[in-house]
């Protein structure tokens, strides 16, 4: 009698990324194996039972099946289904899971961002907790008696080396390691290829009435969903891992080792959220995101209109406007005492603006001098973190002149964690010394900013800067201002709007001490 409902009891398979601050584990529930011939059941009737109908679930991401059909063959791996000797095993691990939306004081489970997939047999889910309660962790695991059969488990990120004793040691569960950035870059390429809604980017409210209107930056705030990878076209594209530094990488095809860390920014998340540490009295990252939202970098930052005044021939003439920071921080170089006049609102925004900016300029010349349109940031900087996605969308459309596209990804922070566990399905571990050769070869080729532009890069750097100058000054000025939706998107890219302002669930308060 054929089993016609096979219980979605799944095995558990882990995965971790873990970087200085934050760790993000993602899960995959796989359901069980097909039952055997005695029970057989058609095709069609198996695969609709397995895979919960996504138009039910609360994840606003929908599974591309048909895509993924078409192009199996392209995932990084080929999807393993559980031995049935492996199911359900870790029926407790999924459970406790399962039932739960926080895990001891700092774990959080993201509902927002589960996805099924058929390919892999079942669903993915997503929880992060904070680096530092990693004992606390491994402790709630074993003390649950969570990590039964549980052998093996994908990992990247520092911890990932930092760690692996530990997991071993308290729980016996041995670490498959994989390199930070393949892992990065693998994530990356799954969620782009498979997850319809993952990838966005703003643009102003509304179109300009004539091309004399300008169109501030804080009209930015319109979220508009982008499409996925679908061809070698998309290539090559620019990533910026923005976490506790910030890691440039260029991908060049969709093979594994199609991609090169070209540069990097010491000026990152930790920057932020270290000199807020400093300088503000917000004891959680989410908190001081809250407070940025209220201040006003203008009275620290100086403007270019401060120096220039709005002079508005003087301003043609050095082709830049008047709002534009000149200089972050560079109000206080002047005054008698820097603090009149500031809070800690304004020094919150200020803080955020600069790490912003600076990692947008990067940004820019990176794709310039790859010769691309696209630069996906992610990385949990951008986490709840919507002043500066909008400012990352109108810095790279303003400096492009139109030209290059700032996109985001809805799964920003868990695309290592997703990686290492590809790459692990696979069958790849890199062991510590293979890890280190990776590391020392990247390290040889990404230097900083400043290093790693080459003779030949710079001359390159130049004759696009020529080209660039000359074509603004056949522009009206007023046309790298906002201008209406870039045709080479629109048409490159297929869009559907999405209404409101990026929308994310609110971060649940981060508690201190797991
Ligand atoms: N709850 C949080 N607590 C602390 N920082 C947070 C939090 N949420 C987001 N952030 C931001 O995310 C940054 C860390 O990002 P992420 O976890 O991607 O990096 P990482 O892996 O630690 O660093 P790196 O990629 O440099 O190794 C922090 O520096 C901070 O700016
Ligand atoms: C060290 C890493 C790669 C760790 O993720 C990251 O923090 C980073 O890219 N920092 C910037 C280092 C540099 O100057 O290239």
């Amino acid at each position: 009698m054929p089993n016609a409902n096979p219980p979605i009891v799944p095995t558990v398979l882990l995965s971790l990324a873990t970087g200085s601050l934050l760790t993000y584990i993602y899960l995959l529930y796989q359901s069980p194996p097909p039952p055997s011939s005695s029970d057989k059941v058609d095709d069609n009737q198996h695969s609709s039972t397995r895979v919960r109908n996504t138009s039910n679930s609360s994840s606003i991401h929908d599974y591309d099946s048909d895509y993924e059909k078409q192009h199996i063959g392209e995932l990084p791996f080929k999807p393993k289904t559980p031995g049935k000797s492996a199911w359900p095993w870790n029926k407790k691990f999924y459970d406790f899971a399962n039932e739960h939306s926080r895990f001891g004081k700092s774990g959080v489970k993201e509902e927002h961002l589960k996805f099924e997939s058929r390919g892999m047999g079942g669903s993915f889910h997503f929880i992060h907790f904070e680096t530092r309660h990693m004992p606390s962790a491994i402790d709630l695991i074993s003390s649950n008696g969570l990590s039964a059969n549980i052998k093996n488990m994908g990992c990247t990120g520092g911890g990932a080396h930092k760690y692996s004793e530990m997991w071993s040691d308290r729980v016996g569960i041995n670490m498959i390691k994989q390199a930070e950035m393949k892992s990065l870059v693998c994530g990356i390429e799954f969620v782009l290829k498979s997850l319809v809604g993952e990838c966005f980017t703003f643009k102003p409210e509304r179109i300009k009435k004539n091309s004399d209107e300008k169109i501030k930056e804080e009209e930015w705030s319109r979220k508009v969903q982008r499409d996925s990878i679908r061809d070698q076209n998309t290539y090559p594209y620019i990533v910026v891992s923005i976490g506790t530094g910030v890691s440039f990488i260029r991908v060049d095809g969709p093979g594994e080792n199609q991609f090169e860390r070209v540069t990097g920014s010491t000026i990152g998340g930790g920057t932020y959220w270290g000199l807020c540490r400093l300088l503000t009295d917000c004891e959680s990252f989410t908190d001081v995101l809250q407070l940025a939202s209220t201040g006003d970098s203008s009275k620290i930052d100086m403007l270019v209109k401060d120096i220039y005044g709005s002079n508005p021939a003087a301003l043609k003439k050095l082709k830049l406007p008047g709002e534009i920071v000149a200089s972050s921080f560079g109000k206080l170089a002047s005054k008698n005492n820097p603090s009149d006049g500031i809070d800690q609102k304004d020094l919150a925004r200020a803080i955020l603006m600069m790490t912003t900016n600076n990692i947008a300029h990067i940004a820019y010349l990176t794709a310039r001098l790859y010769k691309t349109s696209r630069i996906y940031f992610i990385g949990n900087f951008l986490r709840h973190n919507n002043i500066s996605c909008q400012r990352l969308s109108y810095s790279i459309n303003y400096w492009s002149n139109n030209t290059v596209e700032a996109l985001f990804l809805e799964h920003e922070g868990y695309l290592g964690a997703l990686g290492a566990f590809l790459l692990g399905q696979k069958g790849e571990d890199d062991s510590s010394r293979k890890v280190e050769k990776t590391e020392k070869t990247s390290r040889r080729r990404s230097q900083s900013a400043g290093e790693a532009l080459c003779k030949e890069d710079i001359e390159n750097l130049l004759k696009n800067a020529k080209n660039m100058k000359s074509n603004e000054e056949s522009d009206d000025e007023s046309s790298i201002e906002g201008e209406e939706d870039g045709p080479s998107f629109e048409e490159q890219n297929g869009r559907m709007e999405v209404p409101k302002v990026r929308q994310r669930r609110v971060t649940t308060s981060y508690i201190p001490n797991m």
